[in-house]
C-alpha cells in the first residue's frame, strides 16, 4: 500500500517518501522554513512535536539547522507521566536528540512537571506555558494505530472534554484504559488552531490506520486523529 492509494481530503497534501530518512530530512527542511519565516517577523517561533519512535531522525536533522534557536520554543504535544530517566519519557527523546547541535539554544517548556500524577500537576504544567504565545506556530503530530494523537487516546475518559471545540484548557490530564502510563496531552483548541501543521507516519500499518481513519471522518472520538484530516494538513509519511 501507498499514499497515493489513499484518498486525502481535498487541501492534505501527501509529502510521502521512499525512506524514512528522506521524509526525516524534508520534514526538517519543511520545519525550519516555517521558523525561519516565522523568527523575521516576530520575536519568537513556537515549535511543538510529537514523541514516540518516529521523529528521532526528524529531530537530529532539525537540531542541525541554521535557526536563530534562542528565539525559539520548544515543547512537546503530550508527555507519558514518567520521570525523565525513563525509556518511555518524550522529553527525555527531545532534549537527546532536538536540543542538540544549533538547537541547544531553544527554550523548553516542559509538560513533565512535579506531581504523583498528572492531573495533580495540571496547575504547574499551565504555569510553566504560560507565556507561550498561540497560536502555535508549527505542530507536527504523530498517530498510535488506535487513530491517538498527542495523548487524545480514544479510550481516555477525559477524551471529550479535551477535544471540545470550546475547552479553555491548553493542557488536560488523559488516563487512557490502553496504557502503562498515564498522560498530559495539549487539548485540542491550542492543535487545531496551529499555523502549520504536519502529520509525520512511518510504516504500512500507519497507512491502513489512517485509510480507516479517513473512512468515517466525523466520528473523531472514535479516532481523534480524524479531527485533524483537514485542509492544510501535511501529511510525511514514509514505509
Ligand atoms: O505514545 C505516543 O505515540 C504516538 C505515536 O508514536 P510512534 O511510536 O508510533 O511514533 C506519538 O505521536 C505520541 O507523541 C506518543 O506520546
Amino acid at each position: 500500500m501507498k499514499m497515493s492509494d489513499l484518498r486525502l481530503p481535498e487541501g492534505v497534501v501527501d509529502r510521502s517518501g521512499s525512506t524514512a530518512n528522506d521524509v526525516a530530512l524534508a520534514l526538517a527542511d519543511a520545519v525550519a522554513g516555517v521558523l525561519e519565516a516565522r523568527l523575521r517577523e516576530a520575536p519568537r517561533a513556537s515549535l511543538v512535536v510529537s514523541g514516540g519512535s518516529t521523529p528521532l531522525p526528524f529531530f537530529q536533522a532539525l537540531s542541525g539547522k541554521a535557526l536563530d534557536w534562542s528565539r525559539v520554543d520548544v515543547l512537546l504535544a503530550d508527555e507519558r507521566w514518567v520521570t525523565e530517566d525513563s525509556d518511555a519519557s518524550n522529553t527525555r527523546l527531545v532534549r537527546e536528540n532536538l536540543l542538540q547541535n544549533n538547537a541547544a539554544s531553544a527554550r523548553f517548556l516542559s509538560l513533565k512537571q512535579p506531581g504523583a500524577t498528572p492531573a495533580a500537576g495540571l496547575e504547574r504544567v499551565r504555569a510553566e506555558l504560560a507565556d507561550l504565545g498561540l497560536p502555535i506556530d508549527v505542530l507536527i503530530l504523530g498517530m498510535g494505530n488506535d487513530g491517538h494523537t498527542a495523548s487524545l487516546f480514544p479510550d481516555a475518559p477525559e477524551l471529550e472534554a479535551a477535544m471540545d471545540p470550546q475547552c479553555q484548557d491548553i493542557v488536560a490530564a488523559t488516563t487512557p484504559a490502553s496504557q502503562p502510563q498515564k498522560r498530559i496531552t495539549l487539548t485540542w483548541p491550542p492543535l487545531r488552531d496551529a499555523r502549520f501543521t504536519a502529520l509525520h507516519l512511518k510504516g504500512e500499518d500507519k497507512l491502513h490506520t489512517l485509510e480507516k481513519a479517513l473512512s468515517d471522518p466525523d466520528q473523531v472520538l472514535e479516532m481523534p486523529i480524524r479531527a485533524f484530516l483537514k485542509p492544510g494538513l501535511q501529511v510525511f509519511w514514509s514505509p
